[in-house]
């Protein structure tokens, strides 16, 4: 008997992206399911961010779906994602520059704001108690990531470690069911990686987690399941012990002849690993 699986929050079933003749992911699955941390992995242009891109709606694939609880995504920008209960943070960053820390991680608590964040931080809105509210909401998400003494500045006078810290604040605030973190891990120092970790592990008590990263060692502590792709194909998927012992894992990052790999769309043979290191990234 086959069986649907409500159980899974998000899921992926055949999706492959071409830009023009390069075929970035080729009949990709995946599945995340409630309270899961799913990492993303692969060497340099593995498809990792191709992948993470049709996930959080920002790239229509070419071919196979996506499913958001058994329905299609609810949209490409993040305010949609957000609604829908899908949190993103960004390699970039982007938060608003011109807007303190706590205005910020407020528009993260769109979804819960009837009015609609920007109107209430704005001072167009008309539900005062609403905007306390959020207020509070946005302030007990700083103390939890440790910044609330930054409510007041702006992002961009803060070190980048906070930045980041502030960037999740605004990701969980709105308490959505699936975050998906873009290289959380990226310029962070060791001590501020190990935070992270902690803090993924924790998410998971409330949210799914997928993340792309290239820690392969952070990637390794905090993920209940792992998805290899290399030159755009899962190439392995299990736990990170399955993972690690897969001999087509150790061989996509140790490097590949290019003439193995010369009808698989064309691209450059994968570069000696950039993914085992532990160190703090850029
Ligand atoms: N917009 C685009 N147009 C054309 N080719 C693209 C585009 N985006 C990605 N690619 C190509 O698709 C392939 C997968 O790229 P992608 O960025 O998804 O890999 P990645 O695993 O995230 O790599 P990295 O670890 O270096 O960030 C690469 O060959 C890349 O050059």
């Amino acid at each position: 008997m086959t069986t649907t699986a409500p159980e899974h929050l998000l899921r992926a079933d055949g999706v492959t992206v071409r830009f023009g003749g390069l075929t970035a992911l080729d009949d990709v699955g995946l599945q995340v399911e409630p309270g899961s941390v799913v990492g993303l992995i692969g060497p340099n242009g593995a498809g990792k961010t191709t992948l993470f891109n049709v996930l959080s709606g920002v790239l229509r694939p070419t071919g196979g779906t996506i499913s958001w609880k058994g329905a299609p995504p609810p949209g490409k920008r993040t305010h949609h994602l957000a609604r829908a209960g899908i949190a993103r943070t960004f390699q970039g960053l982007n938060l608003f520059p011109m807007m303190s820390v706590l205005g910020n991680v407020m528009v993260g608590a769109d979804r819960l704001a009837r009015g609609g964040a920007f109107s209430l931080i704005s001072g167009l809105g008309r539900h005062h108690r609403e905007e306390r509210e959020l207020r509070e909401r946005a302030m007990a998400a700083l103390e939890r990531f440790g910044v609330a003494e930054h409510a007041l500045r702006l992002p961009g006078t803060l070190p980048y470690g906070v930045q980041k810290q502030v960037a999740l604040a605004r990701a969980c605030v709105g308490e959505p069911e699936l975050l998906l973190l873009d290289e959380p891990a990226s310029g962070l120092s060791g001590q501020q990686m190990d935070t992270l970790a902690k803090q993924i592990r924790g998410f998971s008590q409330d949210m799914a987690v997928v993340l792309v990263e290239h820690h392969m060692d952070l990637v390794m502590e905090v993920c209940d399941h792992i998805v290899v792709l290399n030159f755009g194909k899962v190439i392995a998927s299990g736990t990170p012990s399955q993972v690690r012992a897969d001999p087509a894992v150790t061989q996509a990052y140790l490097g590949t002849p290019a003439s193995e790999e010369a009808s698989g769309g064309g691209r450059a043979a994968v570069e000696p690993t950039h993914g085992n290191g532990n160190g703090a990234a850029g």
